[in-house]
């Protein structure tokens, strides 16, 4: 029997930290991503939280323009660049995995891949930084709803908006049976 113990053992993964006494997730994020927790309150009649407030100097861009994007089960927006803006995503309803790939040349976190999720569990708001590949993964059964509050606004003859294929090899991951573009 010790022997199964060791053998099992020996193989097994040991956890380490992923969050803090007070929630905080313990993840990676690439250089420059802002985050912050919404606060839900909740009384008898229902629950409020707020999405952005001036007050907080969340960051120094403008507010210039705030839209909804849904996702359906298992499909995948992105693969997405941005050059001139940034999104700031809110998640309002569903979970979302958010897959972002660090190709900036001067960024501490070059060629690095994260995944961060966001859900109705645990709202906050994130920002994208440019130059961020970045897909949106709806990982959940049902549609998900999502706040981009963009730093600026979308030209619609110019869009700042570079794609490649959700099946690209040129990073390092992949979503398995998923659909999107
Ligand atoms: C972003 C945007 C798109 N559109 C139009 C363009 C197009 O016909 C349709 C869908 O646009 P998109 O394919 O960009 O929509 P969508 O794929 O939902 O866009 C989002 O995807 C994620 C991954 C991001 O990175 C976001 O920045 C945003 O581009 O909506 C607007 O009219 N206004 C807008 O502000």
């Amino acid at each position: 029997m010790t022997d199964l113990l060791h053998q099992t053992l020996a193989a097994a993964s040991k956890d380490q930290p992923t969050t803090t006494t007070d929630g905080t997730y313990l993840e990676r994020h690439p250089h420059g991503l802002r985050e912050r927790r919404a606060q839900t309150i909740t009384d008898d009649r229902g629950s409020l939280f707020e999405i952005w407030n001036k007050q907080w100097a969340f960051d120094d861009q403008p507010m210039e323009q705030v839209y909804i994007t849904t996702l359906r089960p298992n499909v995948v927006k992105g693969w997405s660049l941005h050059k001139t803006h940034e999104d700031r995503y809110f998640i309002v309803k569903g979970t979302m995995q958010v897959v972002l790939y660090d190709v900036r040349p001067d960024s501490p976190t070059r060629g690095h891949l994260f995944k961060l999720t966001l859900s109705d569990q645990a709202r906050r708001l994130i920002t994208i930084p440019t130059f961020v590949w970045h897909a949106d993964y709806n990982v959940g059964q049902d549609e998900c709803l999502l706040i981009n509050m963009p730093t600026k606004i979308y030209n619609y003859a110019d869009p700042d908006k570079w794609r490649l294929p959700i099946d690209t090899d040129l990073i390092p991951h992949q979503f398995p049976g998923a659909r999107g573009y």
